[in-house]
């Protein structure tokens, strides 16, 4: 063993993809992160650039990897995680992609799900995938790239085309087109992947007419990935943990007993509830998730998705530019002592859960003469929390009633937000003293593996709270508010 060992984490997320080296006692010694734009080519239509991907991980990959070998470390595995369900198709001989990246948010196969609902297959699809009929999930988008690119429909059928999800072609072009492989958490948000059996389902492949001839093998969250190409870091060095990111900051945040639950605010809000080795359908449409899979045994989640967190501050910063970066949005908000009855349902690319409305559009309800960038501003941030409040109605529905809630994702810096979520959820609100739990979850994942981390009862007593949120509004203020919200939401909602 190497004197200062440590592992590298590769978190391709939406908006930026970044490395970051950990030491055995999940330290930060480097990080690095490079942010790519997004493309919208048509409305709902969201695709990023897969060699923009693979150059911004590999920089980002390249750059922290020699930080921390300047600092006397030496990186002995690689862990990867990754945006999810976003989906690329590649020529196995090229490497290169066929199509861009369609991305999670993107909302073109709309049509194709409307229809799949019509054919009434929600049913037998949750129950053997645990996710429903929406866009959001990569098999619509896989037929939709072999449909319209010329020619690749045979292609595929040949077996001379690959899809992966980003987890996937990164690992394939780090392993320089060796390794065609993912992990457990990420198929399963395919809807191809049977998380009861743990495999591709014949079925499902059947439903969205995509041949078995694309897929990658399916390993655990920790496993064997094959090695780096010698070139790319100077000497081979093993992927030894891949997991999805929402997957992965739940590891990161040590959510390993049955009940715990995390939330994380990035692009998009996904809140996971580890549920054991049991799989919980849930019977308000929330998800069935794999949270991992260790040793061919999976550990299941109940899932939340919401589309637009982050996205909403984004939206702010360039589409309207009222605010010049996103830590404004907090002395904008707690400028204003209430949020005047304007409320913002962010629907950008339809409504994830509880609702699924893939044809959902954003809107702005409440706003007068008087309204100003503060009152949006904060009506963004606000909603971010009602729609948090949303998914554990649906939870408390399902039986689910946590006590408290451990977050992170890059809005959480937001201490207004967060006191605001603990006000509306009635809930204590804890924040974790490592921010990066998605890479550090990947990096715990791979480092298990290389022997520098021990297991998961060990991990959990490196989690470390740095700061606790507690609700401080009284009943009729959250029931108020909560009436606004649920009222603004019910007008975006198609009947
Ligand atoms: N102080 C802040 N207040 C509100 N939102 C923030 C703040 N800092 C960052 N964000 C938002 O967090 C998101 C970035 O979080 P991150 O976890 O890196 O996202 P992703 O992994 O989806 O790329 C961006 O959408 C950004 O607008
Ligand atoms: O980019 P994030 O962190 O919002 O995560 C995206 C999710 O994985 C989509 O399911």
């Amino acid at each position: 063993m190497y004197e200062k060992p440590c592992v590298l984490a590769i978190d391709q997320g939406t908006t930026s993809s970044r490395a970051i080296a950990f030491d055995g006692q999940a330290n930060i010694i480097a990080i690095e992160q490079q942010e790519f734009s997004q493309i919208y080519p048509n409305s709902g239509w969201v695709e990023h650039d897969p060699e923009i991907i693979w150059r911004s991980s590999l920089t980002a990959a390249r750059q922290a990897f020699a930080d921390a070998e300047a600092k006397g470390f030496h990186v002995v595995s690689i862990g990867v995680t990754n945006q999810r369900e976003t989906s690329i198709v590649w020529d196995r001989q090229s490497g290169q992609a066929l199509y861009n990246a369609i991305v999670w948010q993107d909302r073109r196969t709309s049509e194709f799900c409307a229809q799949l609902k019509r054919d009434n297959v929600e049913t037998e699809l949750q129950q053997k995938t645990g996710l429903l009929i929406d866009p959001y999930f990569s098999a619509a988008k896989i037929a939709w790239i072999l449909d319209q690119v010329n020619g690749a429909r045979q292609q595929a059928e040949a077996g001379k085309l690959a899809f992966g999800t980003v987890d996937c072609f990164l690992i394939n072009r780090f392993t320089d087109g060796a390794v065609h492989s993912t992990d457990a958490t990420n198929a399963c948000r395919t809807s191809l992947y049977n998380i009861h059996r743990g495999e591709w389902d014949k079925d499902m492949l059947k439903l969205f007419n995509v041949p078995a001839a694309v897929l990658p093998k399916v390993l655990n969250s920790s496993d064997d990935f094959g090695m780096t190409a010698p070139d790319i870091f100077g000497r081979s060095i093993p992927i030894y943990g891949v997991a999805g990111d929402q997957q992965a900051a739940s590891i990161g945040q040590c959510c390993f007993d049955t009940g715990t639950i995390k939330s994380t605010y990035g692009t998009g809000c996904f809140v996971l509830m580890n549920t054991g080795q049991q799989p919980v359908i849930s019977k308000n449409r929330l998800l069935t998730t794999v949270a991992y899979q260790l040793n061919g045994e999976t550990t299941y989640a109940i899932e939340g998705s919401i589309f637009v967190a982050g996205a909403a501050i984004q939206w702010l910063r360039d589409g309207l530019g009222l605010i010049a970066s996103a830590k404004d949005s907090q002395s904008m908000a707690s400028s204003l002592s209430d949020n005047s009855g304007v409320y913002l349902v962010p629907a950008f690319a339809g409504l994830g859960a509880p609702w699924w409305q893939p044809d959902a559009r954003g809107a702005i309800f409440g706003i007068t003469r008087a309204t100003g960038p503060d009152e949006i501003v904060r009506a963004a941030l606000e909603s971010v929390c009602y729609q948090t409040a949303d998914l554990f109605t649906a939870m408390a529905e399902d039986g689910i009633t946590p006590t408290s809630l451990r977050v992170d994702g890059g809005m959480v810096a937001n201490d207004w937000l967060l006191q605001f979520l603990a006000n509306v959820m009635d809930m204590n609100v804890e924040r974790p003293a490592i921010l990066e739990t998605t890479a550090l979850g990947a990096a715990y994942l791979s480092g298990m593996k290389a022997g520098i981390f021990g297991n998961f009862e060990e991990l959990a007593t490196n989690w470390r709270r740095d700061a606790e949120f507690k609700s401080s509004m009284t009943a009729e203020a959250r029931a108020h508010l909560l009436t606004g919200w649920r009222d603004a939401v019910g007008r975006v909602i198609q009947k």
